[in-house]
């Protein structure tokens, strides 16, 4: 059983609709807004219809932002190929998504061996049953609240009840959010107890980053006085 800290709302912006052509640019304007971390997609055409970036691209960032938390999402068929050259890129947190994972704990194993922490994504099809006998073994629970692949879509509320478990079960278990968070959706997420807000496009296209994720941390951190009790 992991020894879990008090719980802390962390805001980590996803770079996927940002102009990635100035991927350090934008990362460090998030960071510079008020950004715990970068929650950086990484997608290879199999798992989900869409293609990003892997470890190079990664590294070539982690050596313009020295310590930033790094979140990789590994969008990826087959996420154990990736953790020795993630690791070596300079990831702090490794999620990967349970569907296409055979032997999860073995994968989990690797990814601490390598000195990261683990994640653990589901799609939105995916029930907590799936993940349950996992849980111990992870430090992040991510809920996909879209189908992964891409930015802006809309915010699947119907996500939260796994939330509202994972929470309910694991009063300190870091709970992820990801897809269609923003301004509107937040409250949804937070009373559910969801701590980690993984938000795209409403962050990257607002003209005052800051005010947004500072709106978004209000938000959840009135929420999340509960869970420390
Ligand atoms: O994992 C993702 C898509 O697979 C993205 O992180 C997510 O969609 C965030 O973007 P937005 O807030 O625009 O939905």
């Amino acid at each position: 059983m992991m020894t879990r800290q008090p719980l802390r709302c962390k805001i980590g912006p996803s770079i996927l609709n940002s102009d990635l052509s100035q991927l350090y640019v934008e990362s460090q304007r998030l960071l510079d807004n008020g950004a715990d971390y970068l929650h950086l997609d990484v997608m290879d055409g199999h798992f989900v219809p869409n293609l990003t970036f892997g470890h190079p691209i990664v590294k070539c960032l982690r050596n313009k932002i020295k310590t930033a938390f790094f979140e990789t999402h590994m969008m990826v068929s087959n996420p154990e190929q990736w953790i020795e050259p993630m690791a070596d890129a300079g990831v702090n947190l490794y999620t990967f998504h349970i569907e296409p994972v055979k032997e999860i704990p073995k994968t989990c194993r690797k990814i601490r061996e390598a000195g990261m922490k683990v994640g653990l994504a589901l799609k939105p099809a995916t029930g907590i049953e799936d993940v349950r006998q996992f849980i111990d073994l992870a430090d992040v629970i991510l809920i996909m609240t879209v189908e992964p692949g891409f930015g802006g879509q809309k915010f699947m509320k119907d996500m939260m009840p796994k939330v509202q478990w994972l929470r309910h079960n694991y009063p300190l278990l870091d709970v992820g959010v990801d897809g269609g968070v923003g301004p509107n959706t937040i409250t949804a997420c937070a009373e559910a107890g969801a701590n980690m807000i993984v938000s795209g496009t409403a962050v990257i296209n607002s003209r005052d980053q800051r005010s947004v994720i500072a709106g978004l941390r209000e938000v959840v951190e009135s929420s999340i006085h509960k869970c420390n009790v």
